[in-house]
């Protein structure tokens, strides 16, 4: 029996094996973490981690043929793939702080595999985690100067593309599955062998195999050309509320082009979650490196347009509420990065709330999904300490201007404003005259999602902020 091993038992590690064990009931998974927490929870009802349909599967596969455990040594010994799905988070100290990908984490995964593999081996080690350009080399000088000598290490490059919210879809019908390795015999070897793995359900045509570079640098690139996509359509955003012109009226048109396509044209409050901003500045880190200077600046100005996104629509609702937010109700619907999935790291949330709380507003957060010591640790924990292991949401100091509320009613009582930070669809069957009933006048609505009905809205008396539409003469400064 194949035996497959995976360190990192996160959104990416728990969702990508469960559906490889899914999907072969003749191979035996184990997914790892140093997390005690988190395996414990992968083995009760209760996931760590809300994706619509994963309940269904893990249920479906452990205990049959998927596994979580906390035994990393036993079971990266007698594993024949090991995947490492490690946190890359990006460094917080050191050369590179702020930028550079801080693979202490992967590096650590990779000197326990090869003092646990003994040989006479052939082992496969699958990059699945996201990693700068030329990881694979760093890593195989670790295995290869740490481990057994009569164990062969095989290198490859299998970066994941699912995303958060439709995982189960995302990996039940991938648009490709992605394996670089070397090109000699035995990186064909390894690479021929996992493809058989995901041959089980994904189309042979599907699965794309290249050189281990360029298997980490299409991962790159793919995260920065979708972020790229989302902040070019928020620039146009800010240059519709200026002109008259309507940004969803805008990207249908350019949509419609298929050169262009339709998906990722939706303008937002700005994108977050644990990958764009941190795999862009690793992007941009390796072109500073390899002395690519232009290049760099290139991708560091989706970031810039995305804070500026983030900012200019704090200051949307500071300017529409005549200048001052102080000390003003303000109900911050959604606090997740996106709908369907309970993921705060890097929401647009956390910089919207801030410069709300700056201006000294009170503000009373209601998100489906969201814990409140989640909410309070975003907001008080220092930039890019959220990617590690264990981050202590439990000790998040309690910020008195911040009230987490499981009621989208009990949040905009008495509010002078609604933000809309996140596209939950419950946000769109809300009982609009009640809250308008119930809030202090004028009342008014910062869609930050452009997903409510503007008109009917204002028709009830909201003075209404959609995302790079025309504005509501209430709002115009001249
Ligand atoms: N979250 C997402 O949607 C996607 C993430 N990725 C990439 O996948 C990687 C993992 O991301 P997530 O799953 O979101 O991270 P995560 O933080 O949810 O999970 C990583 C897990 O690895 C564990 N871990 C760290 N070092 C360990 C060690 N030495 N031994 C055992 N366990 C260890 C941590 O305790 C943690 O539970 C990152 O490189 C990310 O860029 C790629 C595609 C999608
Ligand atoms: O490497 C990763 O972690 C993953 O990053 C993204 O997935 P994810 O961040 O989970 O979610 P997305 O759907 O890409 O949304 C990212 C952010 O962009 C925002 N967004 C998305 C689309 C859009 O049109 N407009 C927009 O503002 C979302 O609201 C969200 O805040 C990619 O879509 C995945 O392919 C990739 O595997």
């Amino acid at each position: 029996m194949v035996k497959i091993a995976c360190i990192g038992a996160g959104y990416v590690g728990g969702p990508t094996m469960a559906m490889i064990a899914l999907k072969c009931p003749e191979i035996e998974v184990v997914v790892l973490d140093i997390n005690e927490d988190r395996i414990a929870a992968w083995n009760s009802d209760s996931l760590p981690i809300y994706e619509p349909g994963l309940d269904e599967v893990v249920q479906e596969a452990r205990g049959r043929n998927l596994f979580f455990s906390t035994d990393v040594t036993k079971h990266v010994s007698e594993a024949d793939i090991i995947f490492v799905s490690v946190n890359t988070p990006t460094k917080t100290s050191g050369i590179g702080a702020g930028k550079a990908a801080d693979l202490s984490y992967w590096e650590s995964a990779a000197r326990m595999i090869a003092q646990c593999c003994k040989g006479p081996a052939f082992k496969i080690v699958v990059e699945k985690s996201t990693v700068p350009v030329k990881t694979a080399e760093a890593i195989s000088k670790v295995l290869r100067t740490n481990g057994d000598s009569s164990v062969h290490f095989e290198i490859l490059s299998n970066p994941e593309f699912l995303a958060e919210g439709t995982a189960v879809s995302d990996l039940t019908a991938p648009d490709r599955v992605l394996i670089g390795g070397k090109e000699d015999a035995d990186g064909q070897r390894a690479v021929k062998a996992l493809a058989d793995v995901y041959a089980h359900w994904v189309p042979r045509a599907q699965i794309l195999t290249t050189n281990l570079w360029s298997a980490e640098l299409a991962k790159l690139t793919a995260n920065a050309m979708l972020a790229q996509r989302i902040s070019s359509v928020n620039s146009i955003s800010a240059l519709c509320e200026e002109t008259g012109a309507d940004v969803s009226e805008v990207a249908r048109s350019i949509g419609m082009d298929s050169r262009i396509g339709s998906k990722f044209l939706n303008a937002s409050v700005g994108f977050g979650g644990s990958c764009f901003q941190k795999d862009i500045l690793n992007l941009v880190y390796i072109c500073e490196t390899q002395g690519l200077q232009k290049v760099a600046d290139y991708w560091r100005m989706v970031i810039d347009i995305n804070d500026y996104q983030k900012q200019r629509y704090v200051e949307r609702v500071i300017g529409g509420m005549f200048n001052t937010v102080s000390n003003k109700k303000i109900a911050v619907l959604g606090f997740a990065f996106k709908k369907d999935t309970g993921d705060t790291r890097e929401t647009p949330a956390i910089d919207v709330c801030r410069g709300l709380i700056a201006d000294g507003a009170k503000l009373f957060v209601y998100d489906p999904k969201v814990e409140a010591q989640h909410v309070h640790y975003e907001l008080s924990a220092a930039k890019f300490s959220w990617d590690h292991p264990k981050a202590p949401y439990a000790s998040a100091s309690r910020l008195s201007s911040v009230s987490v509320v499981k009621d989208p009613y009990e949040a905009c009582d008495g509010a002078h404003a609604i933000c809309v930070l996140t596209e939950w669809d419950e946000f769109k069957q809300l009982d609009f005259p009640r809250l308008y009933a119930s809030m202090t006048k004028p009342a008014f609505i910062f869609d930050g999602r452009n997903i409510l009905d503007h008109a009917a809205l204002r028709e009830m008396g909201f003075v209404v902020y959609a995302l790079g539409k025309p504005l509501d003469p209430f709002l115009r400064k001249d």
